[in-house]
Order: structure tokens, then sequence, then C-alpha cells
């Protein structure tokens, strides 16, 4: 059998598939369902999260068909008693099925919080069963390293920082999506060319030690390379001795500058980076080369650049890699994917909770959507997560997701935005493409709609998430039903 395709179908766990042959079985395949992506926490013990992944999301929605490879090695699965897992028949549904389902996203690039659906997912429950894996793995990943990014990008204060971690990323998907998704969180430029092509992403680098040991000494290979690349000199300065190397880097920056180019600057990777930025700056303004850039790297990540910059590190760019592109302090997201409701025979919604004896894990039921309301200065307010199946006053209540007894009213006045956006109607994607560039933009304004007490690194201020009363109390209601047919033994 030839197990070679370009199809990514089953790109999925196989739970998703036996519950699909479930549904299929019992008449159930067609019904609607309606499905929410969301995470519970803000990742790094941060305050928010920049959602993306979604452009890989409608990828993988546009292209979605099960090959004949796919269907035939769905044929060869066996049970625990060695027959087929699947029937034939159920193997041609397979073979046939499009994608009908509608898609409504929060944009790539917008400052989400947990609770807030990123995704909703309606249409027939195979499908939205089918597609739930691909769904998380896109979105988990990517939102978990354009967060960590902007954390970076943040502490760095408005220098530029370049993503270099491609070398020690979780495979190539991995390192491909964390520089995607690292450039979202406002990264300058990635060292990942293959990035870089196929994203539009800006391509640096300076050069490795090796570039420096494979000279007999450190003066010389710096004016090899600049002879080789006059324009693109960052002279890596630490493979011997720091200080020395800046004074190397200065003599054919010297050089450079006779011939008629310019030394872009040097970088440090190893020893006190405070220290010796601060060391390295007296002595390239000192030789008259004040706009020569110092880039540091050498595992470093948000807080570390938070201490640099309080200890007055006179670095300009930095370079980041490891801790970045593998979010090194919290590898995953947690992001979850649960029903909201499903359709009755008589094509009503009903709508569906998951209870849960920690408050935080029982899900939200109905079809929802994320509302952001916004003051006179376009700062964001809160946010209140409502349900389309329920009507909303001219007067919303959002009623506090931790804490219930904190309500807040807004008026019909008060400016809002509703987050999630149509991207697929019937399987047809309807939502634009939006340029990356657009997207990271996108990302850095939002972030300026946010008081900077809710973005710090640390300890953040809590960004107000709430439920508008009608579903907060439907939720509470389902709950303590729920609790009750526990208690009286009758099945829920
Ligand atoms: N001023 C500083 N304040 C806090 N941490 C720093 C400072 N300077 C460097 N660091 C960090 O300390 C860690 C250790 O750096 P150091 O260069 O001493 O060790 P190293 O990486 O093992 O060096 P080498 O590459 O020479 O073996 C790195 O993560 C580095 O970014
Ligand atoms: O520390 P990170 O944040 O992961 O940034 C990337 C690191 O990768 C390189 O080191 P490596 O030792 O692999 O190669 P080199 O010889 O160029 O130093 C570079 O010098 C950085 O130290
Ligand atoms: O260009 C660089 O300096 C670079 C690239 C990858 C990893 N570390 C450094």
């Amino acid at each position: 059998m030839n197990r070679s395709s370009n199809s990514l179908a089953l790109l999925t766990d196989l739970y998703e598939l036996t519950m699909a042959y479930g549904y299929w079985k019992c008449g159930k395949a067609e019904q609607s369902a309606a499905f929410h992506l969301f995470f519970r926490n803000s990742p790094f013990h941060g305050g928010y999260a920049i959602a993306a992944g979604l452009e890989p999301v409608l990828d993988f929605l546009r292209s979605f068909r099960l090959d004949a490879s796919d269907v035939e090695y769905l044929g060869t699965l066996v049970g625990n008693d060695g027959r087929p897992l699947f029937d034939a028949e159920f193997l041609q549904y397979l073979a046939e099925l499009e994608l009908t389902l509608d898609l409504d996203a929060i944009p790539e690039g917008t400052v989400v919080f947990p609770h807030e659906p990123l995704l909703r997912v309606c249409g027939p429950i195979v499908q939205c069963q089918l597609i739930e894996t691909a769904m998380l793995n896109l979105i988990n990943f990517q939102s978990l390293i354009a967060t960590k990014a902007s954390r970076v990008v943040m502490a760095a204060q408005g220098d530029a920082v370049l993503e270099f971690g491609l070398r020690r990323a979780q495979g190539i998907d991995g390192g491909l999506a964390a520089s995607r998704a690292a450039f979202i969180g406002g990264c300058a430029a990635t060292s990942n060319v293959l990035a870089g092509k196929r994203f539009g992403i800006p391509v640096k680098g300076t050069h490795a030690h090796s570039w420096v040991m494979s000279f007999d000494s450190e003066p010389d290979a710096f004016a090899a390379y600049a002879e080789a690349m006059p324009n693109n000199c960052v002279f890596l300065v630490d493979t011997y001795d720091t200080l020395q190397g800046v004074r190397h880097a200065v003599e054919v920056g010297r050089r450079l500058r006779e011939s008629g180019h310019r030394m872009v600057g040097i970088r440090l990777d190893s020893g006190d980076l405070a220290w010796l930025s601060i060391e390295a700056r007296k002595i390239l303004d000192a030789a008259g080369f004040p706009d020569a850039v110092i880039v540091a790297s050498n595992d470093l990540d948000e807080r570390l650049i938070q201490s640099l910059k309080f200890q007055g590190a006179a670095v300009t760019v930095w370079g980041v890699g490891t801790k970045l592109a593998t979010a090194y302090d919290q590898p995953a997201l947690g992001g979850v994917y649960k029903l909201g409701a499903i359709q009755d025979e008589s094509q009503q919604w009903q709508p569906r909770i998951k209870v849960s004896e920690q408050l935080i894990k029982t899900s939200t039921p109905g079809i929802q959507q994320v509302r952001r309301y916004v003051d006179d200065d376009g700062m964001a307010i809160a946010d209140m997560i409502y349900n389309e199946l329920q009507p909303i006053p001219e007067t919303c209540t959002a009623v506090d997701f931790q804490d219930a007894t904190h309500r807040t009213e807004f008026a019909a006045t008060v400016a809002f935005e509703d987050l999630l956006k149509p991207m697929i109607r019937q399987g047809n994607v309807v939502g634009e493409s939006i340029p990356l560039d657009d997207i990271r933009s996108r990302a850095l304004k939002q972030l300026q709609q946010f008081d900077r007490t809710i973005l710090r690194i640390d300890h953040p201020h809590r960004y107000r998430v709430g439920l508008e009363h009608a579903l907060h109390d439907l939720k509470a209601e389902m709950v303590l039903e729920s609790r009750q047919r526990i208690k009286t033994g009758t099945a829920t």
C-alpha cells in the first residue's frame, strides 16, 4: 500500500474517528453541534494571550479531504478482537466527506483572555469532531509562541527582537510555526530562512563562533567577513576575549568606513551581558561608532531582558532563541475544545454543559460570542461572553467569571466590538486572508488598548471577563440541575 500522500485529514486522534463512526452508526452524524476552542489560564503566569494560528487552520480546512490512501489505511485498523474497526460503508462515507461547517474565529493578533472562544465551529457533529485535534494543535502552539514573543518584545521596550530559535525548536514544523508566531507576537525578524521564504518574514543574522575559530586570528576573521559581506557586518566578539573582540571589530569597522561601507555592529553571546554591553558601548562610541548596534544573545527570555534593562545594559537588539521557540517555561497552552450546544430532532438548539468539581473546568453552554467594550479613548474596559441563543438586553450586565458577586453594567451607548468573525460558511472560506505584517501590527496596536498593569510580566492585574447575565444564570441552572439529578439518581 502506498501510504505517502499530502493529505492531512488523518492528523487527528483515533478517538475522533471512533466517535465519528459511532455518530454515523446511530444516525447522529449530520446532527448540528457547536464547539468552542478556548484556554483556561493565560500562559507564563501572565495576564493575556495573543491569538495565532488561524491562517494555518483555514489552510487545513480548505484542503480537508480523506484521500484513497487515508481510507485504505483506516480499513486496515482492527479492534481488540482483531476485526476491522470500521465497516466498509463508513469508510465510503468518509471517502465522500466534504466539510460543510461554519467557522467563526477571533482574528490572529488579537489580545485574548481565558474562557474566550478563539474558534467557534458549528455544523454536523461528525465534522466538528474530526477536525478537533488539528484545531487544537494549530491554535495552542502558535498562540503560545505569539504570547511568549509578545512578552519578550514588551520587555525589550522598543528594541528589535530577532528570533533565533530554529536550531532548538521542536522539529521542522515546530520551528516554522514558531517563527511565524514569534513574528505575530512582535519579533522584528527571524534567522529561519525557510520561514522567511514561506511567510514573508524579514530574515536577519550575524555569524557563528566557528567563523572566527576557522581563522588564525580574530582580526583576520572579521576582515575576511567584511571583505565578503561589507554591508552586513555584525561581528561576534566573544570567541576569545569580548572587549578585545570589540576593539578588533572597531579596527575592521574603520577599514569598512574608509571603503565606503558601514559596520552594522557587534554581537555578545556570553559573559555578563549588562557589564560587557556598557563597556562595549564606551569603546564603540569613543571610536566614532555611536550608531553601531549591540546585539545580545545567550539563553535570553523576557525576565532576563527585563533584568538586563534594569541593569542599564546597552544592548540595542536582542537575539532570542531556545526559550522563545520552545516556550521553555510553559511548553503548552492547554486550550480545549468543548461542545456548547447541539440541535435536537426538531432542529432546536439545546445547550450542553460539562460539569466539574472545579468551577474553572465547568464548560460554558450555548453558542458563544465575545463582546469587547471600549471607552471613549479606545481603551478596552472588559469582555463579555454571551450566548447567541439567548436574547440580550440593551443594557448588558457581565457577571465576572471568577467572582460572581462582581457585576458590570454596560449601557447601550458603550462602544463594543464582537470579536468572533465569520471565517467559513458551509465549508467555504469567507474571511479574508490577512498579510502577516498586518497581523503583527494588529497585535502591537491591540496591546496599546490595555492598561500596562494587565500586560506586566509577573502577577498582572486581572482584566475582567464576564458572562452575560442570562448566560451566567443558564450555566448556574444547568450545573444545579445536573447536581440535583445526581443526588436523586435521575440519569442526566
Ligand atoms: N548581567 C546579567 N544579569 C543576569 N543574567 C545574565 C547577565 N549576563 C548574562 N546573563 C545570563 O546568565 C546566563 C549564564 O551566562 P554565562 O555567559 O555566564 O554562561 P554560559 O552561557 O555558560 O557562557 P559560555 O557560553 O561562555 O559557556 C545566561 O543565560 C546569560 O544570558
Ligand atoms: O541562546 P538562544 O536564545 O537559544 O539563542 C541562540 C543561540 O544559538 C547560538 O549558539 P550556538 O552555541 O548554537 O552557536 P554559536 O556557535 O553560533 O554560538 C547563538 O550564539 C545563541 O547563543
Ligand atoms: O544569526 C545569528 O546570530 C544566530 C542565528 C541563529 C542562532 N543564533 C544566532
